[in-house]
């Protein structure tokens, strides 16, 4: 990825500089012929051309630095973009000033007192609709820079420009409104499990699956220069990396409050702009660089083989391809709620096409089934949306067939995306 200095800062020039979607990528792709195209259906009701490009597959890890902006030219631009905003709902409670922790959707998150030379997340407001386009891949990851989920943007696309949201919701939008080309998104980690919210705003919003990265994330557990161990009353990170250290904190012996925020690195800027001498971070070692932290302890995930996984999105899907291993998300509900769930999985089964992931959800349309029996009372069912992966790309005549069958048991599906597996090396000693 680009490597940080004030030269390489996004400039407003650099964000207007295209005002309309490149060729090839006027039209959005429609996930109704794509279906009819590979004889099946979905639930889309879109009925645009379908166009699509094909430079969505991920390639090689070649990550070796930051990405980004100075923090002035950053929020000069988000602040002439955010006089031309469309009106956008925030979902927040944020109360507190700078330096608070104050409460976001029910989590802590913090206020951070700003850091020269390091690009601002992106807020809601800062979105514009204005298109923005260089040649370089923008990539809209949540968190800021030395989070893990920046490092995956450049081992999804080495060369590309990370652009820091401060919320998952913020980086879906920066795609569909053509301020960034890519978002990258956390989806489940091995030891932490899924991240639900993302599975909603997948279903959520309209964006296409193009591919996946599983990223080695070895967490460090860092403080202030001269702060030991003893001094710490207090962990702040990420709950995923919270909740994948749980062991390991015990283990140190650290008598401390755990509390979380938005991301590691987040956590890190924050004990450093706060000058915070009993509070550590979990984080990356790039996190401690970044924001002149001591690593207190390294590799403190409960498993050295702590791996999580992440999917790109873009606003249009590849080219789904048959020639090295490819794999499908799916989406699908039933009116009849989860009996429908055993015939599903069976037309994987019976075509030799394996699941690599299950996952059920609240259906928010419609959270609760009644189903009444006037002699014994009324039955209320919790109605289910279930995400499956398997191992098969669209362009497979098995896959195909089987989802011509899924559609036949569903009232609801929707292909996610077709998208090339990550194949890279097994080496979790890789760390980021
Ligand atoms: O906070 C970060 O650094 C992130 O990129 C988020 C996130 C997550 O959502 O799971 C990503 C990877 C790690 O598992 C911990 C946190």
């Amino acid at each position: 990825m680009q490597s940080l200095s004030p030269s390489s800062g996004i400039s407003l020039k650099s964000l207007i500089r295209k005002t309309t979607p490149p060729p090839g990528q006027t039209h959005r792709f429609d996930p109704v012929r794509f279906v009819i195209q590979c004889g099946y259906r979905s639930d889309s009701a879109n009925t645009n051309a379908s166009t699509v490009n094909t430079n969505g597959a991920p390639v090689s890890y070649n990550f070796a630095g930051h990405v980004g902006s100075s923090r002035a030219d950053w929020q000069s631009s988000c602040a002439i973009l955010a006089s031309k905003v469309v009106s956008q709902q925030q979902d927040t409670e944020k109360t507190g000033g700078a330096g608070d922790i104050t409460v976001v959707n029910g989590h802590k998150t913090l206020d951070l007192v700003p850091i020269d030379n390091l690009p601002k997340p992106l807020t809601i407001t800062d979105l514009s609709p204005a298109p923005m386009h260089g040649s370089q891949m923008r990539v809209a990851y949540q968190g800021v820079p030395g989070a893990y989920s920046e490092a995956a943007a450049g081992k999804a696309y080495p060369n590309c420009e990370a652009i820091p949201c401060d919320q998952f919701e913020v980086a879906f939008q920066a795609v569909e409104l053509w301020i960034a080309d890519r978002a990258v998104l956390p989806v489940e980690n091995s030891l932490g499990g899924s991240i639900h919210r993302n599975y909603d705003l997948l279903l959520r919003h309209r964006l296409h699956i193009v591919g996946e990265v599983q990223l080695p994330v070895h967490h460090c557990l860092l403080a202030l220069p001269g702060v030991r161990k003893e001094y710490l009353t207090r962990v702040i990170s990420h709950p995923q990396a919270l909740a994948q250290c749980e062991l390991t904190l015990t283990k140190l012996g650290l008598n401390v409050s755990r509390e979380a925020v938005d991301d590691t690195a987040g956590a890190a800027e924050y004990i450093a702009a706060n000058n915070l001498r009993d509070t550590a971070a979990i984080a990356s070692a790039r996190a401690a660089e970044l924001y002149g932290l001591q690593i207190l302890a390294e590799g403190i995930q409960d498993d050295s083989s702590n791996v999580t996984r992440f999917v790109m999105l873009a606003r249009d899907p590849i080219i789904p391809r048959t020639d090295r291993p490819f794999k499908t998300s799916i989406v699908f509900a039933h009116d009849k709620g989860t009996s429908v769930l055993f015939k599903v999985l069976s037309a994987f089964a019976f075509r030799n096409i394996s699941l690599t992931k299950i996952e059920s959800r609240p259906h928010r349309n419609r959270p609760i089934r009644l189903v009444d029996d006037a002699n014994v009372g009324t039955a209320k069912h919790f109605e289910y949306m279930f995400y499956v992966d398997f191992e098969a790309s669209m362009a497979d005549v098995r896959a195909q067939n089987a989802l011509a069958e899924v559609q036949e048991f569903t009232s609801f599906l929707r292909v996610l995306g077709s998208y090339p597996m990550d194949m890279t090396p097994w080496c979790p000693s890789r760390e980021e």
